[in-house]
């Protein structure tokens, strides 16, 4: 095992903790699965130190949960599956971003201006197929002519939604469930209810027009607020507000520092495995023979007569760390770009093996190397 390795392990853990924090963004199925991941390592430890019957009943309270998550949490799951559609999802390259937002936002003011009723649903990272029920099918690009044709009270699909998806009309006359919240303004009918409604269950972003007030509000993330002018409704809409997929990709601040706590999160839940793993799988000791190379002999000079070609260890360490050394991966490198002709003694061998961090050496032998270095011919005759 190279000294990386065990780093690239933590980095790939604390990674896929991460994506699995993103994943369940729904706090309760997110305790529910952390409870059952929880209770199968624990279970693990419990048998790596020989308390069977704690291992049998955590397992069982494991699986209990499983089945437990899968009836209780049907609709969640169904909704996970959903959310990883978004991100294999491409805009196609004839649609502009910038076209499809100014017309939303001409066609949002136009009919605000003439208290028509509106309700504009634009998708972002999660699909929202299992959410937005009915409608009808359209996929077209967006322009301020056809939006507002879509609400006014004659056309036939007026009523419900509009779905707005990688800057294509997708579907009209869609139902969103609605919020259950009782906190709301009393002037807050069923339009605003279903885009809270779907605002509080994935990330679009919502666009309302009232049809008694001719206002426009603005939704995402269950919370809202009310635009009144153009530019509020254009920054809504870009600020973060284009899906991500349509984008020219996350932007390296996003990448890094966005998240911040899931990454947090993520760092301290690999850490606590790392000990886990520490603690739950034992000490162990192991002997290897391990090679030993001669690299970069000075221009027209060669190894002659090597003290040792290979050296023995005695290691100690976690027992998976020790277990995965594989002597022949662990070429022991001296570097005699700097020898001189004649006798050359090496450094201490035990400051050139490299080990994962956490495994030391008990003993090597032999303490020192010393090499000849000779001419070129030389050291072929002999
Ligand atoms: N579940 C739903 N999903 C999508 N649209 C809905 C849903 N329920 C109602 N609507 C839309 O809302 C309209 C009714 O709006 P209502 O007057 O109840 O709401 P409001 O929030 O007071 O809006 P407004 O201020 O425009 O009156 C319906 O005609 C329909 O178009």
């Amino acid at each position: 095992m190279h000294r990386w390795q065990p780093m690239a392990d933590l980095a790939i853990l604390a990674v896929v903790i991460y994506l699995f924090l993103r994943w369940t963004a729904e706090n309760r199925l997110r305790v529910m699965l952390l409870a059952i991941s929880a209770m199968f390592g624990l279970s693990a430890l419990a048998s790596r130190m020989d308390l069977p019957l704690a291992a049998w009943v955590l397992e069982a309270f494991g699986f209990t949960a499983v089945l437990f998550l899968v009836t209780i949490f049907q609709p969640e799951l169904r909704h996970l599956v959903m959310r990883t559609e978004g991100w294999f999802r491409r805009p196609s390259s004839r649609d502009d971003p910038a076209d499809a937002c100014r017309a939303v936002t001409e066609a949002v003011f136009a009919l605000a201006r003439e208290k028509t009723g509106a309700l504009l649903i634009v998708v972002r990272q999660h699909s929202i197929r299992e959410l937005a029920g009915g409608g009808v099918e359209i996929g077209a690009t967006p322009s301020s002519a056809l939006l507002q044709a879509v609400f006014q009270k004659s056309s036939p699909i007026h009523d419900g939604g509009v779905v707005i998806e990688l800057d294509r009309i997708t579907r009209a006359g869609v139902l969103l469930p609605l919020t259950q919240r009782t906190d709301l303004p009393a002037q807050f009918g069923t339009r605003h209810r279903a885009a809270l409604g779907i605002s509080e269950r994935c990330d679009a972003k919502v666009v309302v027009v009232s049809e008694e007030r001719g206002d426009v509000t603005l939704v995402h993330r269950a919370s809202w607020r009310h635009a009144a002018v153009e530019r509020e409704l254009v920054d809504f809409l870009s600020q973060g507000g284009q899906p991500e997929a349509a984008g020219p990709g996350p932007s390296v601040r996003r990448l890094l520092f966005g998240h911040m706590k899931q990454k947090l999160a993520a760092l301290s839940m690999t850490a606590l495995v790392w000990a886990l793993t520490l603690v739950s799988s034992g000490t162990a000791i192991k002997d290897l023979q391990v090679p030993v190379e001669f690299t970069n002999p000075p221009a027209g000079m060669d190894v002659s007569k090597p003290s040792a070609t290979q050296l023995e260890m005695r290691v100690r360490g976690p027992r998976w760390a020790v277990e995965a050394l594989r002597p022949d991966q662990m070429t022991v490198r001296f570097d005699l770009s700097r020898g001189g002709l004649g006798g050359t003694r090496l450094a201490h061998p035990s400051d050139v093996v490299n080990l994962p961090p956490a495994v030391s050496v008990e003993w090597l032998r032999p303490d020192e190397i010393t090499v000849n270095l000779v001419p070129a011919r030389r050291a072929r005759m002999n």
